[in-house]
């Protein structure tokens, strides 16, 4: 009897269905033998179980995401945020401040201010402040304390990608944030994108959050004046104006200058930015713009007055950077075309910024724009400097187009500033595009008393208030209510009354004080941002400014004559150096031109003469070529 066949191994029911199902299913037929082997389960028999089951999850999935989908479209309200806009920042920092945020289980944590999204640098910024303003309040009047170590800073937490739900004003609200798959190329925080969703076809309710993200944003930044800068949007290259930090506003009174001129300043744009002047403009047919150009020395306060006068009206303040190796007349008009109705738009030291002076040779860096209309890679924008004789990559031409031209926002205010008038173009400078130059200069006797006073009078929070006294009327029960209120305001008077002269004391000593100093320092020779720093070592000590004044008087001259000896020198070897090199050029020059001469020779010297060059005439030509 064969017992070979009698104790050999079932053969295996997988059979001839096994391709077809390892085609179907890679690896189904070593799994299912390995099962039968171990378990003795025969997987084909449930193939049609497992089938069904397949089937019954994709229709499902597929009836989900169709159900979905409708009522998605029919039954929901969506709000799309693009991460480009502001809106997304507002509504990043409203989350993060939400119950679910901080439950969610999946989330982005960032922790550096080098943040690319603005709402992290905002978060993180209004945090340090509380904790700064904390420290304040915390600290006593020792300055010499050791400062007390700082906790580290705290991460700011936001959900990630996924859907998220959340109760608002008893509505249900999806917060969704994912991957936008069809931009794989770009970085994580680029490709995602955010929508927020609610039951019901009335969108009220997400306008209504989306204005709640919108007010406590803008809250915060009460008070302060908003900073905008021009940049690329993520992930393209296309320019847009990005939020780049805020300032507490700084009080118009703090900029020390002619006060006349301060007024008429103030009066000329106040007149401006009235609702009617827009108005007015139009009626006349005149483009509503208004052009200030603020000159002088450096550290006169040129930035700082318009910093000032951004935070006094309550307009956010737009820089543009010509020197930017990113910038062309393209990127500059995009952003002044994208400009607010009413704001500021400060270009700084307009003199440096390398314009061509001349208007008569735009085309050059035209053609060079046209053939580099796009894909500026950030900080590099090829073949269009070059085409600018002064290093600039904006020719004088394209800015006045750009703030001329019908892209530029009606309603700006232009601040161009500049230590060097006299280095700019007439044409930039023209009524229309400037409409009031307002000069700066160094420091005068006034002027340097002011920013003495401004330094030392004791204003409101430079010290933390000193502990309240225990009030002695609310231990006099025996007091009438009425008799106790009336002792109550007195004593309030009398301290009141107390503090105001002291303050009016103290006011006639720094006063004073300011004067003693300004005699010490010589007028006309020292900007207000030299004092000020000067004063700083000195913070509360005005006494020794005054005592230390002279010296630092002598100091100062010695280091300006020591600078003025240096410029000297080095323009002197810039000078010399371009001689030299003019010289070698024409030694060149010449030298191949004697060549040239050689080689034709002799028979282009008779053409020309007649006769063979003597060599003295051949000297004489070279004397007129040099
Ligand atoms: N007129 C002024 N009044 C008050 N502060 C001033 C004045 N001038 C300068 N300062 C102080 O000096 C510092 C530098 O001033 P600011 O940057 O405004 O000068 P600037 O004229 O714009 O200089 P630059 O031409 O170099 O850009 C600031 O901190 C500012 O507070």
């Amino acid at each position: 009897m064969d017992t070979t066949n009698m104790t050999e191994e079932p053969a295996s029911p997988l059979g001839q269905q096994s391709a077809l199902l390892d085609a179907l299913f890679p690896g189904f037929s070593l799994l299912s033998s390995a099962l039968y082997t171990y378990t003795r389960i025969d997987l084909t028999l449930y193939i049609p179980l497992i089938l069904v089951v397949i089937g019954l999850t994709l229709a499902l999935k597929y009836f989900h995401s169709y159900v979905w989908e409708l009522l998605d479209s029919s039954f929901m309200s969506t709000a799309d945020i693009r991460v480009d806009d502001e809106i997304y920042s507002m509504v990043m920092a409203w989350v993060a401040k939400q119950g679910f945020a901080r439950r969610s289980r999946r989330f982005v944590v960032n922790a550096n201010l080098s943040s690319r999204n603005w709402y992290v640098m905002w978060a993180s910024r209004h945090k340090e402040e509380e904790e700064e303003e904390e420290e304040v309040e915390d600290s006593g009047l020792d300055l010499l304390a050791k400062p007390k170590k700082k906790p580290p800073k705290k991460l700011n937490y936001t959900p990630s990608f996924g859907t998220h739900y959340f109760w608002f004003k008893g509505r249900l609200v999806m917060f969704k944030r994912y991957e936008k798959r069809a931009q794989s190329f770009a970085s994580i925080s680029e490709r995602e994108e955010v929508a927020l969703s609610t039951f019901g076809r009335d969108p009220t309710i997400l306008k209504e959050l989306l204005d709640e993200c919108q007010a406590s944003f803008t809250r915060q930044d009460e008070n302060k004046t908003l900073i905008y800068r021009g940049a690329y949007k993520p992930g393209t290259t296309e320019p847009a104006w990005s939020r780049c930090m805020s300032r507490v506003s700084r009080p118009f009174s703090t900029v020390v200058l002619d006060e006349t001129i301060k007024k008429s300043l103030l009066e000329d744009m106040r007149d401006y930015l009235h609702p009617h002047t827009r108005r007015w403009y139009s009626n006349r047919g005149i483009p509503y713009r208004r052009g200030y150009l603020l000159y002088g020395p450096p550290g006169t306060g040129k930035s700082s007055l318009s910093f000032a006068i951004a935070g006094y009206f309550d307009l956010k303040i737009y820089i543009v950077s010509l020197n930017s190796t990113a910038m062309n007349e393209e990127n500059l008009g995009t952003l002044f075309s994208e400009l607010p109705k009413a704001c500021v738009v400060l270009l700084e030291d307009i003199d440096t910024a390398g314009l061509t002076h001349t208007r008569e040779k735009p085309e050059v860096i035209e053609t060079a724009a046209a053939a580099q209309p796009t894909a500026i890679p950030a900080g590099v924008t090829p073949g269009v400097p070059t085409a600018n004789s002064s290093g600039g990559r904006i020719s004088l031409s394209a800015l006045l187009n750009v703030l001329d031209g019908v892209a530029s926002q009606e309603g700006r205010i232009l601040i161009m500033t500049t230590n060097h008038i006299n280095k700019l173009d007439e044409a930039l400078i023209r009524p229309g595009r400037v409409d009031m130059r307002v000069p700066f200069s160094l420091a005068d006797t006034a002027i340097i008393s002011t920013i003495f006073r401004g330094i030392y009078a004791t204003l409101e929070g430079d010290y933390p208030a000193t502990p309240k006294k225990a009030n002695s009327v609310e231990s006099t029960s025996l007091l009438s209510e009425r008799a106790a209120a009336a002792q109550r305001a007195l004593q309030a008077k009398a301290v009141a009354d107390e503090k105001a002269h002291k303050a009016a004391v103290e006011e006639a000593r720094i006063a004073a004080l300011g004067e003693a100093f300004a005699k010490v320092i010589p007028s006309g020779e020292f900007s207000p941002a030299e004092i000020q720093g000067y004063l700083l070592k000195y913070k509360r000590l005005p006494d020794q400014a005054i005592t230390n004044a002279a010296a630092w008087v002598v100091k100062k001259r010695a280091e300006k004559l020591k600078q003025v000896e240096k410029e000297r020198e080095k323009e002197e070897k810039e000078k010399a150096d371009q001689e030299k090199a003019q010289k070698e050029k024409l030694k060149e020059k010449t030298e191949s031109k004697e060549g040239s001469e050689a080689m034709t020779s002799p028979t282009s010297t008779t053409s020309r003469s007649g006769t063979s060059t003597p060599s003295s005439e051949k000297e004489a030509d070279e004397v007129v070529v040099v």
